[in-house]
Protein backbone atom coordinates (compact mmCIF):
# COMPACT_ATOMS: atom_id res chain seq x y z
CA UNK A 1 0.00 0.00 0.00
CA UNK A 2 1.27 3.57 -1.26
CA UNK A 3 1.75 6.86 0.71
CA UNK A 4 -0.42 9.40 -0.96
CA UNK A 5 0.79 11.94 -2.89
CA UNK A 6 -0.40 15.37 -3.84
CA UNK A 7 -0.68 17.22 -7.38
CA UNK A 8 -1.55 20.67 -6.69
CA UNK A 9 -3.56 22.41 -9.85
CA UNK A 10 -5.69 25.22 -10.70
CA UNK A 11 -9.08 24.26 -11.31
CA UNK A 12 -11.14 21.46 -12.46
CA UNK A 13 -10.07 22.04 -16.27
CA UNK A 14 -6.26 21.77 -15.57
CA UNK A 15 -6.64 19.08 -13.41
CA UNK A 16 -8.61 17.39 -16.18
CA UNK A 17 -5.61 18.01 -18.56
CA UNK A 18 -2.92 17.44 -16.09
CA UNK A 19 -4.05 13.88 -15.01
CA UNK A 20 -5.12 13.14 -19.14
CA UNK A 21 -1.63 13.77 -20.12
CA UNK A 22 -0.17 11.68 -17.37
CA UNK A 23 -2.21 8.97 -18.32
CA UNK A 24 -1.41 9.18 -22.31
CA UNK A 25 2.63 8.78 -21.11
CA UNK A 26 1.75 5.93 -19.22
CA UNK A 27 -0.46 4.01 -22.13
CA UNK A 28 1.86 4.86 -24.93
CA UNK A 29 4.96 3.42 -22.77
CA UNK A 30 2.57 0.26 -22.35
CA UNK A 31 2.96 -0.02 -26.19
CA UNK A 32 6.35 0.62 -26.10
CA UNK A 33 7.15 -2.04 -24.12
CA UNK A 34 5.02 -4.39 -25.73
CA UNK A 35 2.31 -4.89 -22.93
CA UNK A 36 -1.42 -4.78 -22.27
CA UNK A 37 -2.57 -1.84 -20.21
CA UNK A 38 -5.59 -1.68 -18.16
CA UNK A 39 -7.42 1.45 -17.11
CA UNK A 40 -10.32 1.55 -15.00
CA UNK A 41 -12.62 4.43 -15.59
CA UNK A 42 -14.88 6.62 -13.21
CA UNK A 43 -18.11 8.22 -13.42
CA UNK A 44 -18.66 11.76 -12.13
CA UNK A 45 -18.18 15.30 -13.02
CA UNK A 46 -14.27 15.96 -12.90
CA UNK A 47 -13.20 11.84 -13.77
CA UNK A 48 -15.88 11.81 -16.92
CA UNK A 49 -13.77 15.77 -17.96
CA UNK A 50 -10.40 14.44 -17.44
CA UNK A 51 -11.73 11.42 -20.43
CA UNK A 52 -12.96 14.06 -22.51
CA UNK A 53 -9.22 15.41 -21.72
CA UNK A 54 -7.50 12.14 -22.76
CA UNK A 55 -10.05 11.88 -26.16
CA UNK A 56 -8.10 15.51 -27.08
CA UNK A 57 -4.78 14.24 -26.06
CA UNK A 58 -4.84 11.16 -27.96
CA UNK A 59 -6.47 12.01 -30.99
CA UNK A 60 -4.31 14.97 -30.93
CA UNK A 61 -1.05 12.68 -30.77
CA UNK A 62 -2.10 10.04 -32.67
CA UNK A 63 -2.09 7.46 -29.72
CA UNK A 64 -3.04 3.67 -30.17
CA UNK A 65 -4.99 2.16 -28.29
CA UNK A 66 -4.86 -1.98 -29.78
CA UNK A 67 -3.17 -2.56 -26.17
CA UNK A 68 -5.85 -0.80 -23.73
CA UNK A 69 -8.49 -2.75 -21.48
CA UNK A 70 -11.27 -0.42 -20.40
CA UNK A 71 -12.47 -1.20 -17.17
CA UNK A 72 -15.34 0.62 -14.60
CA UNK A 73 -14.59 1.02 -10.94
CA UNK A 74 -18.35 1.32 -10.61
CA UNK A 75 -21.76 1.95 -12.45
CA UNK A 76 -25.36 2.89 -11.79
CA UNK A 77 -27.63 0.17 -12.41
CA UNK A 78 -29.55 1.23 -14.69
CA UNK A 79 -30.63 0.28 -18.37
CA UNK A 80 -28.65 -0.03 -21.36
CA UNK A 81 -27.58 3.89 -22.86
CA UNK A 82 -29.18 5.83 -20.00
CA UNK A 83 -27.95 9.16 -19.72
CA UNK A 84 -26.70 8.47 -16.23
CA UNK A 85 -24.59 5.23 -16.34
CA UNK A 86 -20.93 6.21 -16.29
CA UNK A 87 -20.44 4.05 -19.43
CA UNK A 88 -23.04 6.00 -21.29
CA UNK A 89 -21.06 9.23 -20.27
CA UNK A 90 -17.68 7.26 -20.72
CA UNK A 91 -18.61 6.24 -23.82
CA UNK A 92 -19.52 9.87 -25.30
CA UNK A 93 -16.50 11.69 -23.73
CA UNK A 94 -13.76 9.34 -24.92
CA UNK A 95 -14.48 5.93 -26.69
CA UNK A 96 -16.88 6.67 -29.27
CA UNK A 97 -13.96 8.46 -30.84
CA UNK A 98 -11.45 6.23 -30.24
CA UNK A 99 -10.23 3.35 -32.01
CA UNK A 100 -9.88 0.46 -29.44
CA UNK A 101 -11.33 -2.77 -29.68
CA UNK A 102 -14.89 -3.48 -28.56
CA UNK A 103 -14.13 -7.07 -27.12
CA UNK A 104 -11.48 -4.89 -24.71
CA UNK A 105 -13.97 -2.27 -23.43
CA UNK A 106 -15.75 -4.37 -20.56
CA UNK A 107 -18.68 -2.32 -18.91
CA UNK A 108 -20.78 -3.00 -15.80
CA UNK A 109 -23.60 -5.06 -16.87
CA UNK A 110 -27.09 -2.99 -17.17
CA UNK A 111 -31.01 -3.09 -15.46
CA UNK A 112 -33.56 -1.74 -14.95
CA UNK A 113 -32.58 -1.45 -11.92
CA UNK A 114 -35.89 -3.02 -9.79
CA UNK A 115 -34.85 -6.15 -8.94
CA UNK A 116 -32.51 -6.68 -5.96
CA UNK A 117 -31.29 -10.15 -7.13
CA UNK A 118 -30.04 -8.88 -10.25
CA UNK A 119 -27.35 -6.28 -9.06
CA UNK A 120 -26.10 -9.01 -6.96
CA UNK A 121 -26.29 -11.62 -10.09
CA UNK A 122 -24.68 -8.97 -12.46
CA UNK A 123 -21.56 -7.77 -9.61
CA UNK A 124 -20.57 -11.72 -9.79
CA UNK A 125 -20.98 -11.41 -13.90
CA UNK A 126 -18.33 -8.82 -13.23
CA UNK A 127 -16.41 -10.41 -10.69
CA UNK A 128 -16.17 -13.79 -13.15
CA UNK A 129 -14.97 -11.09 -15.99
CA UNK A 130 -12.25 -10.04 -14.26
CA UNK A 131 -10.80 -13.22 -13.05
CA UNK A 132 -11.32 -14.62 -16.85
CA UNK A 133 -8.73 -11.30 -18.00
CA UNK A 134 -6.33 -12.36 -14.91
CA UNK A 135 -5.89 -15.45 -16.83
CA UNK A 136 -5.37 -17.47 -13.09
CA UNK A 137 -3.24 -14.93 -11.69
CA UNK A 138 -5.72 -13.39 -9.15
CA UNK A 139 -9.14 -12.04 -8.70
CA UNK A 140 -8.65 -9.07 -11.17
CA UNK A 141 -6.45 -8.34 -14.10
CA UNK A 142 -3.30 -6.02 -13.03
CA UNK A 143 -4.66 -2.95 -13.29
CA UNK A 144 -2.11 0.06 -14.13
CA UNK A 145 -4.31 2.89 -13.15
CA UNK A 146 -7.72 2.85 -11.42
CA UNK A 147 -9.13 6.06 -11.79
CA UNK A 148 -11.41 7.45 -8.63
CA UNK A 149 -13.78 10.55 -8.25
CA UNK A 150 -14.96 11.77 -4.94
CA UNK A 151 -17.81 12.14 -3.60
CA UNK A 152 -18.66 15.07 -0.72
CA UNK A 153 -19.67 12.59 1.85
CA UNK A 154 -16.04 10.92 0.76
CA UNK A 155 -17.36 7.97 -0.98
CA UNK A 156 -15.35 6.34 -3.99
CA UNK A 157 -16.53 3.94 -7.01
CA UNK A 158 -20.19 3.50 -5.25
CA UNK A 159 -18.56 2.60 -2.14
CA UNK A 160 -20.18 5.14 0.36
CA UNK A 161 -20.13 5.94 3.96
CA UNK A 162 -21.67 3.15 6.38
CA UNK A 163 -22.29 0.86 3.70
CA UNK A 164 -21.74 -3.02 3.94
CA UNK A 165 -19.44 -2.75 0.57
CA UNK A 166 -16.96 -0.31 2.43
CA UNK A 167 -16.21 -3.74 4.20
CA UNK A 168 -15.81 -6.40 2.19
CA UNK A 169 -12.41 -8.05 1.93
CA UNK A 170 -13.08 -10.92 -0.40
CA UNK A 171 -15.11 -10.23 -3.37
CA UNK A 172 -13.68 -7.87 -6.28
CA UNK A 173 -17.47 -6.48 -6.87
CA UNK A 174 -20.59 -6.08 -4.68
CA UNK A 175 -23.73 -4.86 -5.46
CA UNK A 176 -24.59 -1.60 -3.51
CA UNK A 177 -28.06 -1.40 -2.46
CA UNK A 178 -29.71 2.05 -0.63
CA UNK A 179 -27.19 4.21 -2.12
CA UNK A 180 -27.30 7.81 -0.47
CA UNK A 181 -26.88 9.49 -4.14
CA UNK A 182 -29.10 8.03 -6.93
CA UNK A 183 -30.07 5.72 -8.11
CA UNK A 184 -30.11 3.94 -5.38
CA UNK A 185 -28.67 0.50 -6.72
CA UNK A 186 -25.03 0.06 -8.48
CA UNK A 187 -22.55 -2.26 -8.66
CA UNK A 188 -18.84 -1.38 -7.43
CA UNK A 189 -15.35 -2.27 -7.18
CA UNK A 190 -14.13 -2.97 -3.31
CA UNK A 191 -11.21 -1.37 -1.72
CA UNK A 192 -9.54 -4.58 -2.10
CA UNK A 193 -9.85 -4.55 -5.84
CA UNK A 194 -9.25 -1.11 -6.36
CA UNK A 195 -5.81 -1.47 -3.80
CA UNK A 196 -4.37 -4.24 -6.05
CA UNK A 197 -4.28 -1.62 -8.75
CA UNK A 198 -0.67 -0.73 -9.57
CA UNK A 199 -1.85 3.19 -9.10
CA UNK A 200 -4.96 4.71 -7.48
CA UNK A 201 -5.37 8.36 -8.73
CA UNK A 202 -8.32 10.18 -6.73
CA UNK A 203 -9.77 13.18 -8.78
CA UNK A 204 -11.65 15.82 -6.76
CA UNK A 205 -12.17 19.32 -7.88
CA UNK A 206 -14.44 22.27 -5.91
CA UNK A 207 -15.09 23.40 -2.54
CA UNK A 208 -17.60 20.78 -2.24
CA UNK A 209 -14.57 18.30 -1.95
CA UNK A 210 -12.36 19.74 0.57
CA UNK A 211 -13.49 17.79 3.69
CA UNK A 212 -13.37 14.74 2.10
CA UNK A 213 -9.89 15.18 0.72
CA UNK A 214 -8.76 16.27 4.28
CA UNK A 215 -10.76 12.66 5.06
CA UNK A 216 -9.21 10.72 2.82
CA UNK A 217 -5.80 11.82 3.47
CA UNK A 218 -5.88 10.98 7.15
CA UNK A 219 -6.40 7.98 8.59
CA UNK A 220 -10.15 8.27 9.06
CA UNK A 221 -11.80 4.22 9.14
CA UNK A 222 -13.20 3.62 6.08
CA UNK A 223 -16.52 3.41 7.30
CA UNK A 224 -16.30 7.10 7.98
CA UNK A 225 -14.76 7.53 4.75
CA UNK A 226 -14.04 5.23 2.72
CA UNK A 227 -11.68 7.23 0.04
CA UNK A 228 -8.29 6.92 3.02
CA UNK A 229 -8.99 3.19 2.50
CA UNK A 230 -7.96 3.38 -1.54
CA UNK A 231 -4.95 3.04 -2.42
CA UNK A 232 -2.70 1.65 -4.72
CA UNK A 233 0.40 -0.87 -4.88
CA UNK A 234 2.68 0.90 -6.12
CA UNK A 235 1.29 4.69 -6.46
CA UNK A 236 -1.29 6.85 -4.94
CA UNK A 237 -1.70 10.45 -6.27
CA UNK A 238 -4.86 12.84 -5.11
CA UNK A 239 -5.01 15.14 -8.15
CA UNK A 240 -6.36 18.24 -6.48
CA UNK A 241 -7.13 21.43 -7.34
CA UNK A 242 -7.50 24.72 -5.36
CA UNK A 243 -10.75 24.41 -3.81
CA UNK A 244 -10.48 20.74 -3.01
CA UNK A 245 -7.53 20.97 -1.42
CA UNK A 246 -8.42 24.24 0.31
CA UNK A 247 -8.60 22.04 3.97
CA UNK A 248 -4.72 20.60 3.94
O1 LIG B 1 -22.06 8.70 -8.53
C1 LIG B 1 -20.87 8.79 -8.65
O2 LIG B 1 -20.22 9.79 -8.01
C2 LIG B 1 -18.81 9.85 -7.83
C3 LIG B 1 -18.38 11.31 -7.65
O3 LIG B 1 -19.05 12.12 -8.59
P1 LIG B 1 -18.96 13.72 -8.65
O4 LIG B 1 -19.92 14.12 -9.73
O5 LIG B 1 -19.31 14.25 -7.30
O6 LIG B 1 -17.54 14.05 -9.02
C4 LIG B 1 -18.10 9.13 -8.94
O7 LIG B 1 -16.77 8.98 -8.61
C5 LIG B 1 -18.74 7.76 -9.20
O8 LIG B 1 -18.07 7.07 -10.23
C6 LIG B 1 -20.14 7.94 -9.60
O9 LIG B 1 -20.81 6.71 -9.82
Amino acid sequence: MSEPEIVRTIDAEQLAQSAASRLAKLIVSAETEGRDFHLVLTGGGVGIRTLAALRDEALACGMKWSHVHLWWGDERFLPEGDPERNETQAREALIADIDIPAHQVHPMPSSDGTDHAEAERAATTYSQALAVAARGKGPVPEFDVCLLGLGPDAHVASLFPGLPGVHEDEAAVVAVHDSPKPPPTRISLTLCAIGTARQVWVLAAGESKAEAVRLGLSDASVDRAPVAGARGAERTVFWLDQAASAQL
